[in-house]
């Protein structure tokens, strides 16, 4: 999909004097009501900066957190963190649409930024609805009277229907922000990237990332998926290798059993394009202790927590040559320094191939953390980020392209 000619972006954007409704995504995660952590913030500082030191008067609009969580908090302190990221003051108001909300907006002056209330304290915004529905909500209807123009630029919520990603563009001038912009360019075109296209599904959300290798599988886009972490567990169950009781129990704890079935229908259909784990690492007194998958069981009250090296072997020769490689999910325990190595080196071999992709914003952060880097991108969108690796459309990217342009 060539986007840019469906999507205005910031460079259509007259913004001097403009009062412009700017939808992020900053959901952190949360210590005790507080930011534990602000790479979400820090992506979006182009943007803002760009829209502020044009002119624009800025009304940042964001979801935190699910109703119910630990996370589900108020946005001041994402406001206190981003006047410190903007190098200017940033007005937090405990209001999205009410009067005192329109108020803050309509008295922003050019350069001016406001962050709105979290968009999930009101209801309806945690509902998924059709755009037009979505431009009728109490959210919309409320605030979009006072915006000249919607920028979004929370690609990593793009594959949420909700009023204030859906609504706003579907009754304002929509424009992609530059986050929104660069994951576009990227994750939009991925028929395009060079072959052969190597899938890496590992981690631990197992019904979603068989969404993914089903889908690729079956589009023709991947020619090779490398299964490893929970996820390649499954599979070589599925495969009828006995993993041992503390792995068979784990993902029956995690109510994955079904996915068995699901893996062994998706190693019928496309198993030449499958590659599982030639071997497993264990704990074994205190160390770790690499098992062939041929010599399993492993001992009673072992579980495989990583993928061993005769496998990280094999990866890597596949990887060797591929054009472009796409990655969701570490390989392995990697919080345990143990099980940190089939993460560190697998995602180290993909650096160098011409094109590597990382999508999820968890397993870039657990990158940082091991202090591997070099990707051609790494997108700050999770759940949003494999929806479009399977080439499907994003609700979010919909409703800009559907919705009034400033020269329509
Ligand atoms: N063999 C394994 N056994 C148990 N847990 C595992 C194993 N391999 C990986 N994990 C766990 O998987 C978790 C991460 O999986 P998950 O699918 O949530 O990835 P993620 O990086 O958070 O994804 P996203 O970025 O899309 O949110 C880690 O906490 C890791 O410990
Ligand atoms: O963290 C995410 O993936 C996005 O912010 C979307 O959040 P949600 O899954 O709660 O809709």
């Amino acid at each position: 999909m060539d986007w840019s000619t469906m999507i205005d972006t910031l460079d259509d954007l007259d913004v001097e004097g403009t009062t412009v409704g700017v939808r992020v995504d900053v959901n952190s995660p949360i210590d005790d009501e507080s930011l534990a952590d602000d790479a979400r913030l820090r992506a979006h500082v182009d943007t803002l900066s760009e829209l502020l030191e044009r002119g624009g008067r800025v009304a940042v609009l964001a979801h935190q957190g699910r109703p119910g969580g630990n996370d589900f908090v108020s946005l001041a302190p994402h406001a206190d963190r981003l006047s410190v990221l903007l190098d200017r003051p940033v007005e937090y108001v405990d209001a999205t649409f009410t009067d005192a909300a329109r108020e803050a907006v309509r008295s922003l002056d050019n350069g001016e930024c406001v962050v709105l209330e979290n968009t999930r304290f009101y209801s309806e915004e945690y509902m998924e609805f059709d755009p037009e529905r979505a431009a009728r909500t109490h959210l919309v209807e409320g605030l979009a009277p006072v915006l000249d123009a919607y920028v979004n630029d929370a690609f990593a919520a793009a594959h949420r229907s909700q009023p204030s990603l859906v609504g706003f563009p579907t009754v304002l001038p929509g424009y992609a922000g530059r986050v929104m912009e660069s994951e576009l360019d990227v994750l939009g075109s991925i028929e395009a990237t060079p072959e052969p296209r190597v899938y890496v599904i590992g981690g631990a959300k197992v019904p979603d990332s068989i969404d993914v290798a089903w889908s690729v599988l079956e589009k023709g886009l991947a020619d090779h998926v490398l299964t490893a972490g929970v996820v390649g567990n499954v599979f070589l169950i599925a495969d009828e290798v006995d993993l041992g009781d503390s792995s068979s129990d784990f993902i029956y704890n995690q109510g994955y059993w079904d996915e068995i079935d699901r893996a062994q229908d998706l190693l019928d259909a496309y198993g030449d394009r499958i590659a599982l784990p030639r071997d497993v690492a264990v704990e074994r007194d205190g160390d770790r202790h690499e098992i062939a998958v041929n010599a399993l069981p492993p001992r009673d009250g072992e579980a495989a927590m990583d993928i061993g090296h005769s496998t990280l072997a094999y990866y890597e020769r596949i990887l060797e040559d591929a054009g472009t490689v796409i990655l969701n999910g570490p390989a392995g325990v990697f919080e345990d320094e143990t099980f940190e190595t089939g993460t560190k080196e697998l995602y180290g071999a993909a650096t160098s191939v011409p094109m590597s992709i990382v999508g999820g914003g968890d397993t870039a952060s657990a990158l940082r953390q091991l202090g591997v880097e070099g990707f051609s991108h790494v997108s700050t969108g999770g759940g949003a980020a494999l929806r479009m690796l399977t080439a499907e459309p994003l609700p979010a990217v919909t409703a800009l392209e559907n919705g009034p342009r400033a020269n329509d």
